[in-house]
C-alpha cells in the first residue's frame, strides 16, 4: 500500500497542516505533522473548554468505531515548553488514502497557551520513534509504525515548500518529486528522533565548512537551530544583522540581502559531501512583533537544546526520505 495527503504551510511557513480523518463517520481534522514527537494527539471534546479557541475537535462518542483504551493516559511537553495531555482512545485514523484501523488517539483534556492560540491546529501527529511515545502505562505505536509492514516500502517522505503546498507521502519515494540524487546517511533513534549528523556547512559562494553537525529532522520545528558559531558565522555575512536578546536571536533589516546557506549530506569517500541549498531568501523568517522593517532570522542557535534541529527551513529546501526499513534519513535537491 502506499499513499499520499497534501500538506498547507500557515503564515511564514511558521507550520504545516495536513488533514486526517478519525472514526465512522469520519470526523476530518487538521494537523501538524511532526517528526521531532511520537504522539497522535487531538483537541478532543473533553477538551477544556476555555482552552479551546477556533480548533476542530474530536469527539469519539460519535464514532461507531471508537473505543477508550482502558487507564491510559499521557502527558507531553514540547522544546519551546507548550505541553497537553488527556486520555486515550483508538479509533480508526485515514490519512492520505491510507487506514489505520485502531491508532491511538490521544485526547487533550488539557493544552497549554501556545495550542490554545494556534486556532488552525487541531492536534499533532508524532512520526517520531515509538519509544518517546508518552501514553502510561503502555506506550502507544505512531501511525508510520502501524502502517509500515503493510507499505510497499517502509519509508514516509517530506516535500515541504516555502509559501505553497507541499505532500506527505507514504510507502514510496515520488522519482519526479526531486532532482539529481538521493544521499543517504544512516539515523540514531536511540532517543526517538530521525537523528543524523551532517558532515558541515557553506554560507552563500563561501568554501565548505567541516564541522559535524549533530541534529534531528524535525517537521514540527518551524526555524533551522544549529550550534551558534555556525550561526554567527552565517550572520557575519548579513549587513547590519545583530543578535538581540529582547527579540531571542538574530534579527536583520526586511528588505537586506541574504546569503544563502548550505548544508552537507553524507561524505562520498575523501570525496565532497552533496550540499542542500536553502536560498538567502527562505532566511527572512518574518517581520518581528510590532515591526515592519526589523525581521527576525529562520537561522538561529541551538545553544539551550544540545542538538541541533533540522526544522522546516531546511525540509523545505529539499525532497526527504525517512526510510524506518532501512534506518536511514535521505535527502535531495528539488
Ligand atoms: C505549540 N506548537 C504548535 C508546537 C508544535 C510542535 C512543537 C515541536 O517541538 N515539534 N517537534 C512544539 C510546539
Amino acid at each position: 500500500a502506499h499513499g499520499s495527503a497534501e500538506t498547507t504551510p500557515g503564515p511564514h511557513d511558521v507550520e504545516y497542516l495536513t488533514t486526517i480523518s478519525i472514526g465512522t463517520p469520519p470526523q476530518n481534522l487538521s494537523i501538524n505533522i511532526d517528526t521531532g514527537s511520537s504522539d497522535l494527539w487531538v483537541f478532543s471534546a473533553e477538551t477544556t473548554s476555555s482552552e479551546v479557541k477556533g480548533q476542530t475537535v474530536y469527539d469519539p462518542s460519535l464514532s461507531s468505531t471508537a473505543a477508550q483504551l482502558q487507564g491510559a493516559t499521557w502527558q507531553i511537553s514540547y522544546g519551546d515548553g507548550s505541553s497537553s495531555g488527556g486520555d486515550v482512545y483508538l479509533d480508526r485514523v485515514a490519512l492520505g488514502g491510507l487506514t489505520v484501523a485502531a491508532q491511538a488517539v490521544e485526547c487533550a483534556r488539557n493544552v497549554s497557551g501556545e495550542f490554545t492560540a494556534d486556532g488552525s491546529s487541531d492536534g499533532l501527529m508524532g512520526l517520531g520513534f515509538g519509544v518517546i511515545n508518552m501514553v502510561k502505562p503502555v506506550r502507544q505505536k505512531t501511525f508510520f509504525e502501524n502502517l509500515q509492514a503493510g507499505l510497499d516500502e517502509a519509508v514516509f517522505t517530506a516535500d515541504l515548500k516555502h509559501g505553497m503546498p507541499g505532500r506527505y507521502n507514504f510507502g514510496y519515494v515520488d522519482s519526479s518529486a526531486y532532482t539529481g540524487d538521493i544521499t543517504y546517511v544512516p539515523i540514531n533513534s536511540t532517543d526517538g528522533y530521525w537523528g543524523w549528523t551532517s558532515p558541515g556547512y557553506a554560507v552563500g559562494s563561501g568554501a565548505f565548512k567541516d564541522e559535524a553537525i549533530v541534529g534531528i529532522a524535525d517537521t514540527g520545528t518551524t526555524l533551522l537551530l544549529l550550534p551558534s558559531d555556525i550561526v554567527a558565522d552565517y550572520y557575519r555575512q548579513v549587513d547590519g544583522a545583530k543578535y538581540e536578546r529582547n527579540q531571542g536571536g538574530y534579527v536583520f533589516g526586511c528588505d537586506v540581502a541574504l546569503p544563502d546557506f548550505a548544508f552537507g549530506v553524507g561524505h562520498t569517500a575523501g570525496g565532497s559531501p552533496a550540499m542542500i541549498k536553502i536560498p538567502g531568501k527562505y532566511v527572512n523568517y518574518a517581520p518581528v512583533g510590532g515591526s515592519s522593517t526589523k525581521c527576525y532570522g529562520g537561522i538561529q542557535s541551538n545553544d539551550f537544546i544540545g542538538a541541533s534541529i533540522f526544522g522546516d527551513l531546511a525540509l523545505k529546501a529539499a525532497f526527504v526520505v525517512f526510510d524506518g526499513g532501512n534506518m536511514r534519513i535521505g535527502w535531495a535537491s528539488k
